[in-house]
């Protein structure tokens, strides 16, 4: 192999077919399993599109009904999954938390080394149902708050945020979440989704993959940069700041995270939803301030590099005005891209190759022993 033929990061790369969602940075579009994602967001529950996209289908009102039934049957946090979290330091990470919980929950299950559809399809259902109660309780853990019980009568997203802050806010917020929920479940093969396929083409179990997906994402070139988007506001401080601290950072080399895309060059098709979501946010919150550094720091970025925001820019904000810690950011990413990354996975095994690319060696030549 010719140094020509290798493409750092499979930047370019076809490596699979998928029938789950299409990125087309031509048309600036994003479908999940044909439909356009901002129709979803403006139309159906994230219940409704994680259903879409186990099942290729949106659900009809008997489906929905049962699929709900179940989801809200296995919100409780397992008592097992609990003592562990309550072992783990403050210190670490939520991103650490989250995974650490998943693979416990893997290694209480009787099922985890079933790999036929339906099992897979269970343990997913049942990942997306808890992963609100570990997310929830980890956030209030480490403000001193005790574990607040799921409701049965709210849907998911009320329940999430009831669960984390002990009440349901009114009904723009549980919207916006929601919104947020769908946008961030599916996006073909970012690196968490091929770092769960890569997992399951070895046929290892869906909460390995689930668990390599979570640390692909914590890092801040993916969905870690919710998180370093509020770290940035932060440091910025106010609009009046926004460019001079974004010339000393670009000066310094510094990556501006919440911006750019390996797929989408003229901007990422999710950000205008989560950002009409975002300013409906900012005038509920009466917060016009963050709303000014975000549209400073965007113009700036834009006029200096041409690079624009991606979903990460609007959601971290966005998050912040809900009340989430910002650590929380990238676990609530978790909490929806499970459903995209158990949906790669069933989709691997039913035409599994196993992932084993090749590599050109620059080492030392051949040498031997004294
Ligand atoms: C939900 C998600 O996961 S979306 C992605 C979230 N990640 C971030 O927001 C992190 C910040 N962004 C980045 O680091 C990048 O844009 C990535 C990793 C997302 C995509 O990167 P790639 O496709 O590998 O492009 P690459 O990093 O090579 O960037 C191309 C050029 O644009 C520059 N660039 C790209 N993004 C940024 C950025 N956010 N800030 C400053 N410069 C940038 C690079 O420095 C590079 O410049 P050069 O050619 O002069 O060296
Ligand atoms: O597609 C990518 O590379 C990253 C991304 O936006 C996502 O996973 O949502």
């Amino acid at each position: 192999m010719t140094e020509t033929e290798i493409r750092k990061g499979l930047a370019g790369v076809v490596v699979d077919t998928t029938a789950i969602s299409k990125v087309n940075p031509e048309t600036n579009s994003l479908l999940y399993r044909g439909y356009p994602v901002q129709e979803l967001a403006a139309k159906c529950t994230f219940e409704e599109v994680a259903y879409l996209l186990w099942h290729g289908e949106l659900p009809d009102e008997k489906q929905l009904a049962e699929f709900e039934q179940f989801e809200r049957a296995h919100r409780h946090l397992d008592p097992v999954v609990k003592r562990v979290v309550d072992e783990l330091p403050e210190s670490a990470h939520p991103m650490d938390v989250v995974r650490t919980a998943v693979s416990v929950i893997g290694a209480s299950d009787p099922s985890t080394p079933d790999d036929s559809e339906t099992a897979n399809l269970d343990k997913a259902t049942r990942l997306f149902a808890q992963l609100p109660a570990i997310v929830a309780y980890d956030q209030r853990r480490r403000r001193g708050e005790h574990l607040v019980e799921p409701r049965d009568d709210l849907g998911y997203s009320a329940n999430f945020l009831h669960m984390t802050f002990g009440e349901v806010p009114e009904e723009v917020v549980v919207s916006a979440f929601d919104v947020s929920m769908i946008l961030y479940a599916e996006h073909s093969f970012n690196a968490s989704t091929f770092t769960a396929r890569v997992i399951t083409s070895t046929l290892s179990d869906l909460y390995s993959a689930v668990v390599g997906g979570i640390g692909a994402l914590k890092g801040p070139l993916h969905g870690g940069a919710n998180e370093a988007v509020m770290h940035i506001f932060d440091e910025i401080g106010s609009a009046d700041r926004a460019v001079a601290w974004l010339e000393e950072s670009l000066a310094a080399k510094r990556k501006i995270m919440g911006f750019g895309h390996r797929v989408y060059k003229n901007g990422d098709s999710r950000v205008p939803t989560m950002k009409a979501s975002l300013d409906t946010l900012i005038a509920h919150y009466e917060r016009p301030d963050l709303g000014e550094l975000y549209d400073t720091l965007e113009a700036a970025m834009t006029e200096r590099k041409g690079i624009l925001p991606n979903l990460d820019y609007p959601s971290g904000p966005a998050y912040h005005l809900m009340g989430f810690d910002t650590l929380t950011f990238t676990p609530l990413f978790v909490a929806s891209r499970v459903t995209g990354w158990t949906a790669h996975i069933i989709e691997q095994l039913r035409a599994n190759a196993l992932i084993r690319p090749l590599s050109s060696y620059v080492g030392s030549e051949e040498r031997h022993l004294p």
